[in-house]
């Protein structure tokens, strides 16, 4: 049985929540997060480099270093993005006093961003803040020296912060296509990143129905070393709580959903318009069952929100203790998968039919975890319902080594639920219109490693990153990494799973009405002695 806490939480008013952009990556997360219509905080980007400070959309701006950069970027060097922010210790403090929760946006491996952004957590820690580190790790093929410097930085902030969330470059590939660039793959980190800051923001500052608060965050983040595991979904139309959960789940950031099934704690939250039922809360709940074990520790909460209109939200949050995971299960082409996609039609129309049938369901039965799948496809998952974003962020990370689990004591039974009948207005509104949607981003590998190996110099050439600083989805792709395309050009993970021994013979196809089909009966087109009526592959067999 799964069981779920609905106890009300404090949440923490908007002016509490500051979201630093820190460096050139930095910046561009927070203007990526600002341009997708970001609310409930305030927006501070810092950065030594006064071009890129200049033209960040965010409301304030703090520029460190101003008397040993001289308004230029650290070049690299984190001990200089160290030295700049010591600069402007009393500038950034200043900056974060009083603030409750502070989401630090950083891409580590340059100079800025890796030497500062250890001071600047320290110092938001030390004003009281619950800080959130979300960061980039840099590509392989961006040197060794780069790799290094992001891997201290990241040990420094693993300490020093609540909850690191760290971002694997090497999974950006899959999240634009083969031909698009390096700039289409940093925007679409820069999506996802800003994503996950909406999410958790939202988590913990609009008040719902069932609130989630800081204390449930720190819940599902903090454990001793442990990985983040983050996702959320949003769909609409007919079946929106389930296309929802599957967004949620069926990105190849977050496994398939997969590392789910070795979570002891997991967060969920979900939020709709007006139309939100607890009908659509329960099929979501019951889909997620089937990822998560049994003896999960579920943290609920749900919020009504009339400007989502249509839409729902799922966001879930957990972390996986290390030695849980699976290095393999890092590898797309390896994931373990579950055996049943959550929208398969048979178990949605069970569910239906009791949900209809005004019972609510013992989930027992449904809780079993799906066992890996080597054979798994993703495009078998592939939701049915009309969905209308797939922007799915997963990260992982090592936590901060402290606030064990809760333990589940208290907590209530899931089919209390059913003491609340409705959320929103729910039954009159069952006449649900198929809403319009958007096509989900078809996700294509961006390289193959090998060719990735033949852009490292022109890349190192590049050394600050200044182009990048500018990035402009807009703008035109940086020839030098245009030209990374894989040999394969399908997506991994469409990829048919490698199996041993021989493959079974393909039947033959038939054509109606003799050799030439459709085409029996006219005159032959003969070109060089042969009738190109007639397909190719019996041409070949009659020679
Ligand atoms: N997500 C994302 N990552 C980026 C972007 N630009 C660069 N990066 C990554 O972030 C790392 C650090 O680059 P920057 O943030 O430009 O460097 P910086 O911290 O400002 O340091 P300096 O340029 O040396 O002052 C790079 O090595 C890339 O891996 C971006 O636009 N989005």
């Amino acid at each position: 049985m799964i069981s779920y806490e609905r106890d009300p939480q404090q949440t923490i008013p908007e002016s509490s929540v500051k979201i630093i952009g820190l460096g050139g990556a930095g910046g561009n997360m927070l203007d990526r997060a600002a341009l997708d219509g970001m609310t409930g905080a305030e927006m501070l980007c810092v950065n030594t480099d006064m071009r890129t400070l200049a033209s960040s959309v965010a409301g304030d701006k703090i520029q460190i270093g101003r008397n040993l950069t001289k308004g230029l970027g650290a070049g690299g060097d984190p001990e200089l993005g160290l030295k700049a922010a010591q600069e402007s210790e009393q500038e950034i403090r200043d900056a974060l006093r009083d603030r409750k929760m502070v989401f630090l946006c950083v891409g580590l491996g340059g100079g800025t961003g890796s030497g500062a952004a250890p001071l600047i957590c320290r110092i938001a820690r030390e004003e009281g803040a619950f800080v959130v580190v979300f960061a980039t790790m840099p590509f392989s093929f961006e040197g060794a020296r780069r790799r290094d410097q992001a891997e201290t930085a990241l040990n420094e902030l693993a300490v020093l912060s609540n909850a690191l969330v760290t971002f694997d470059n090497g999974r950006m590939g899959e999240l634009v296509l083969a031909k698009q660039g390096i700039h289409e793959a940093f925007a679409a980190a820069d999506r996802m990143i800003s994503e996950s800051i909406k999410a958790v923001t939202r988590l913990v500052v609009r008040p719902g129905l069932i609130n989630v608060g800081l204390d449930d965050l720190m819940t599902a983040l903090n454990t001793t070393r442990s990985r983040c595991l983050f996702g959320s979904g949003i769909a609409t139309g007919e079946n929106r709580s389930q296309a929802a959960l599957e967004n949620s789940l069926t990105s190849p950031l977050l496994d398939k959903g997969s590392l789910l099934g070795d979570a002891t704690t997991v967060l969920v939250h979900i939020c709709g318009g007006e139309s939100l039922t607890l009908y659509e809360v329960e099929l979501l709940m019951q889909g997620l069952a089937k990822h998560v074990p049994s003896t999960a520790h579920i943290l609920f909460g749900a919020a009504v929100d009339p400007s989502m209109g249509d839409s729902l939200s799922v966001t879930l949050v957990s972390a996986l203790p290390e030695n849980k995971l699976n290095p393999e299960s890092q590898s797309v082409s390896e994931q373990k998968c579950p055996t049943e996609p959550v929208s398969q039609s048979d178990e949605e129309k069970a569910v239906a039919a009791a949900v209809a049938a005004a019972s609510l369901i013992d989930t027992s039965e449904d809780e079993e975890i799906m066992e890996p799948s080597e054979g798994f496809s993703p495009a078998e998952e592939e939701p049915e319902a009309e969905v209308e974003m797939s922007e799915d962020p997963f990260f992982a990370a090592p936590i901060k080594p402290s606030n064990p689990f809760a333990e589940a004591d208290d907590e209530e039974d899931y089919d209390e639920a059913a003491d609340v009948p409705v959320i929103g207005d729910v039954f009159e509104k069952e006449e649900k219109e198929v809403a319009s949607v958007e096509p989900v981003e078809e996700l294509e590998p961006v390289s193959d490693p090998s060719q990735e190996t033949e852009e490292v110099a022109e890349f190192e050439a590049l050394d600050d990153l200044e182009d990048l600083n500018g990035a402009d989805e807009s703008a035109p792709q940086d020839e030098v990494f245009s030209g990374m395309e894989p040999i394969n050009e399908e997506p991994i993970s469409q990829m048919p799973p490698k199996r041993p021994g021989k493959t079974p013979a393909q039947p033959e196809l038939e054509l109606d009405g003799g050799p030439k089909g459709k085409f029996e009966g006219e005159s032959p087109n003969f070109h060089e002695g042969e009738d190109l009526d007639i397909p190719p592959f019996l041409r070949k067999r009659r020679r």
